[in-house]
């Protein structure tokens, strides 16, 4: 079972509880009964679910309630503290401060993790998410082992607008590692974080070339990249890591879709490291920092206003291209582009939607698939025009229509497609031209006679 049909099933069974005339214990096992079959069927680890059955039992204790009680209330609450207790998973040396990169200084963070975890993608996001935030990050590929993987992180810095670091030449992974590392360090970035290799012809050498690098560059932060798909196998393959890299922080990935996540994260709390970032998708935006409570909030459709907040507060939306040409009355093509690449990177509606309490029902039932995928091949055709189209008001396209066809071919889309998005931005730069554009009447005066 997928996390939100677990959150669905959870609730639905806790609405029974509070449907129902009366709460009793019979009330109460056959709300634990659902909750802990649909817990086990997102793959939550077996011992877990029963040690959070006889807590909530343990705790809930009806007979012996005083009378004002409300005991649905109760119920509610625990069911949420043990929930979030499951997935509480409290570092070892359990008060020890979570990691906050300082700036002014150079912070190294090292990712680990099996080839096809999500490594390279979690690194760009990561990084992003910092950039954001206002720190100097560089990103530094030390896998030398597989062909290509220089290339893919070049790729996705690139599209992140963030510098990075990788020799075609050099096949030693801890020299890269520790070359990427000093160069950003004398250029004084705040955060430079350096992805490995995933494989090896060897397991071991795997192990003891993290090693190596670790000692090279001498991180203040390892993460362990898992992917969160392969359910309960999580365990060994963390425990595996830990001994060689010793990593202080896990980033779970392919949270979205049709991962049980479940399994990842019971098998994860096992290992007692906290999970910091969740992975909810493929675009460099989806990552999202991981707070139980939060989590559980958003899990059992309850939202997560913090998130929603914090999401927005740093999507860093340039509006102000726009804005002046609306004002002046015009909405070129360009404008059209802009204002669907802010809306594509507020992130899906669905997870949006997630984040505003009571929505994710609603949203659970329309097609998001679909409007995002039309949302993308729009943005592709955009992408294939020259600068002088994307700055015209689409007349171009009128009086010369082999444009058409070549922005259609470029885009991979038909002429139908890319005239759709024309009239689009038609409809805009009308609607555009009524709001903005007339300078306010200036006031008629009456000429005076002296
Ligand atoms: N749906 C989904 N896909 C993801 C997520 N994170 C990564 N992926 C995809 O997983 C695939 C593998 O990701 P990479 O970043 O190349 O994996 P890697 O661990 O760096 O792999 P190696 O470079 O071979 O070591 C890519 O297709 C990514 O787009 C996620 O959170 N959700």
């Amino acid at each position: 079972m997928v996390l939100a049909d677990l959150g669905r099933r959870i609730n639905a069974a806790m609405s029974d509880l509070t449907r129902s005339n009366v709460v009793d214990e019979k009330a109460l096992d056959s709300m634990l009964k659902e909750i802990c079959m649909a817990l086990l069927e997102s793959d939550v680890n077996v011992k877990l679910v029963s040690t959070l059955r006889a807590n909530i039992k343990k705790q809930i204790n009806l007979k012996d309630q005083a009378p004002g009680v409300n005991k649905r209330r109760l119920v509610q609450k625990t069911v949420f503290d043990e929930l979030c207790a499951l997935v509480d998973c409290q570092s070892e040396n359990g008060d020890a401060p979570a990691f906050k990169p300082k700036k002014g200084r150079s912070n190294v963070i090292m990712f680990v993790g099996l080839q096809g975890s999500g490594k390279t993608t979690s690194c760009t996001k990561l990084a992003l998410w910092y950039q954001r935030r206002g720190f100097k990050v560089g990103l530094v590929c030390a896998d030398t082992f597989r062909a290509g993987a220089f290339d893919q992180l070049k790729q996705n810095a690139t599209k992140a607008k963030v510098p990075y670091y990788g020799s075609y030449t050099e096949t030693d992974p801890v020299a890269v590692a520790a070359a990427g590392v000093a160069r950003f360090k004398s250029e004084k970035f705040d955060i430079i974080i350096v992805d490995t290799s995933g494989r090896h012809r060897q397991e071991q050498e795997l192990f003891a070339e993290m090693v190596q690098i670790s000692q090279a560059v001498k991180p203040d932060q390892t993460i362990m990249v898992l992917d969160a798909s392969i359910g309960q196998a999580a365990e060994s393959q963390s425990k595996a890591f830990k001994e060689s890299s010793d990593f202080g922080a896990i980033i779970l990935t392919k949270m979205d879709g049709h991962a049980k996540g479940g399994g990842a994260i019971s098998a994860v709390a096992a290992t007692r490291t906290p999970i910091v970032f969740i992975g909810t998708g493929e675009h460099i935006h989806d990552l999202e920092p991981f707070t139980p409570t939060q989590f559980i909030s958003k899990l059992l459709g309850m939202g997560d206003i913090r998130g929603l907040v914090d999401h927005v507060k740093h999507m860093n939306l340039d509006q102000k291209e726009t804005m002046k040409h609306i004002e002046q009355g015009i909405f070129t093509i360009r404008d059209l582009r802009d204002q669907l690449s802010n809306i594509m990177k507020m992130g899906p509606l669905s997870k949006m939607a997630g984040m505003i309490p009571g929505m994710s029902q609603v949203m659970g039932e329309v097609g998001e698939e679909e409007s995002s995928k039309r949302l993308k091949r729009m943005m592709y055709i955009m992408d294939s025009m020259t600068e002088k189209e994307l700055d015209s008001d689409g007349k171009i396209f009128v009086s010369e229509p082999t444009r058409l066809t070549r922005v259609a071919k470029g885009s991979g889309t038909s002429v139908r497609e890319v005239e759709d998005v024309l009239s689009q931005q038609r409809t805009m730069a009308r609607m555009v031209k009524q709001v903005g554009g007339k300078k306010p009447p200036r006031p008629k005066m009456k000429r005076l006679r002296a």
